[in-house]
């Protein structure tokens, strides 16, 4: 029940790199220093030379179970976390059964006490089977264990409701946390309504589509004294309107997906459905902002996004599969390779939006090492390079527009609760 992680490197406060033992007795961590001496009964992980990180922190995920299990489930999306380095995730709750009452989100907690590999914090919805005519009843789901409120994959089109919604979770100290789409803008739009939707006569959403919705909800965030979360923001006018709510005081904050900050829509190479999702791939000029939001501390923290989808699904016509990609086993090797070896972003700051940031913002005790602290682990081989391949995936879903990319800073081990929750064979051995 001890473990002993020997001669890692660790990102001191400044992210200087710095020669650490960590001492891991059952959940915590026990202790913290260059070196520590191997007793009989611990087991010795040899990590010389390897980067040594706070396990990843996703707070926006789609397990698909109930439900949606020809996808995913809580077992394949949860290995396909650890395996990309994640001990903390947030499924959203649009699946079938919606948890919008108490006994579903009790069942779904069954459901991960048993299958998880990694820990599991559920969002309930906002509305009734996330169809916008209902509230759920804030408090049963908070006492049922609800991590937060959202209802994912639709915006809350009404702005009373919304309100309502708002003071309901200020009142329980819960977020609300909303993906911002107004349905009137939507226009059955498939892809960005910019050049490539011209290009191939495919119909477009307008940036208006995302950043109307944030624009209300600042305000309504402002007068219900909320903590109000923006998921996936994706247009220049969302990062701007968010900004002059923080500036204003508002308790806002927001997230951004990796391929929101890695590709716009100048790289779709072609029409593929691997490169469909909400919202949609933006300008290169949208892109930028989501950068320079990211480097300014407008948007707080990244989050995958992860939704897979079915091969079949995906092999639908552009207008007709639905929209989403799987994001967890391809994150921090895509963001590494992207912005830390360009030296755009350094690799505290990565970290930091992968782990500390969206735990301080949530109010989550994980995403640091400390003593003290519970044993979420991540550990990264920074030299090995690899194409990213979907056949390799733990997760159910291939759909990915990342297939055949070269990348560095792969996860080789993940520990979760002081438990081995993936390794890769050779770390061991
Ligand atoms: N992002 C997506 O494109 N799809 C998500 C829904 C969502 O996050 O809005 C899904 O559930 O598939
Ligand atoms: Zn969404
Ligand atoms: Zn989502």
């Amino acid at each position: 029940m001890k473990k002993l992680l020997k001669n890692g490197f660790v990102l001191d406060t400044k992210g200087m790199l710095v020669k650490i033992d960590i001492l891991i007795e059952y959940d915590k961590i026990t202790k913290m220093s260059e070196e520590i001496v191997a007793k009989n009964d611990y087991t010795v992980i040899d990590v010389t030379g390897k980067l040594v990180i706070p396990g990843l922190v996703d707070l926006h995920v789609h397990l698909r179970e109930p439900g949606g299990e020809a996808k995913e489930t809580i077992e394949t999306g949860t290995l396909a976390a650890a395996k990309g380095g994640f001990t903390t995730i947030a499924p959203m709750p649009n699946t079938n059964p919606v948890p919008d009452n108490e006994e579903t989100m009790r069942n779904l907690h069954a459901r991960i006490h048993e299958k998880a590999h990694v820990r599991v914090l559920p969002y309930a919805a906002i509305s009734v089977n996330e169809k916008g005519e209902e509230l759920i009843n804030f408090a049963e789901l908070k006492n049922a264990g609800a991590f937060a409120f959202s209802d994912d994959g639709v915006g809350v089109q009404n702005a009373a409701m919304m309100f309502e919604a708002m003071k309901e979770a200020a009142a329980l100290n819960m977020s609300v946390v909303a993906h911002c789409e107004e349905n009137s803008l939507i226009f059955n739009g498939a892809v960005h309504d910019g050049t490539f939707a011209k290009k191939n006569d495919i119909p477009g959403i307008p940036s208006i589509c995302e950043s109307v919705h944030i624009a209300r909800d600042v305000l309504l965030a402002e007068a219900a004294n909320c903590h109000y979360h923006v998921c996936h923001i994706s247009t220049k006018e969302s990062v701007r309107v968010v900004r002059d709510a923080k500036r204003a005081g508002i308790n806002v904050t927001a997230e951004v997906s990796p391929h929101h900050l890695i590709l716009c829509e100048d790289d779709i190479p072609e029409v593929n459905t691997n490169y469909k999702m909400n919202p949609p791939l933006r300008s290169r000029e949208d892109r930028a902002a989501l950068l320079e939001g990211l480097l300014d501390g407008t948007i707080d923290f990244i989050a995958t996004d992860h939704a897979p989808h079915t091969a079949e699904e995906k092999a639908k016509n552009i207008c007709e599969a639905p929209f989403g990609i799987v994001g967890l086993e391809t994150a921090f090797p895509l963001l590494y390779t992207h912005f830390v070896k360009k030296e755009i972003i350094s690799m505290k700051q990565l970290v930091d939006f992968l782990t500390k940031i969206p735990c301080e913002k949530f109010q989550l005790p994980y995403g640091e090492l400390a003593v003290g602290k519970v044993a979420d682990i991540t550990v990264i081989d920074l030299e090995e390079e690899r194409e990213i391949n979907p056949n390799d995936f733990a997760s159910k879903g291939r759909n990915t527009p990342f297939a055949g990319w070269k990348c560095q800073g792969w996860p080789i081990l993940t520990i979760a609760s002081g438990n081995i929750a993936w390794e890769k064979e050779s770390v061991n051995a």
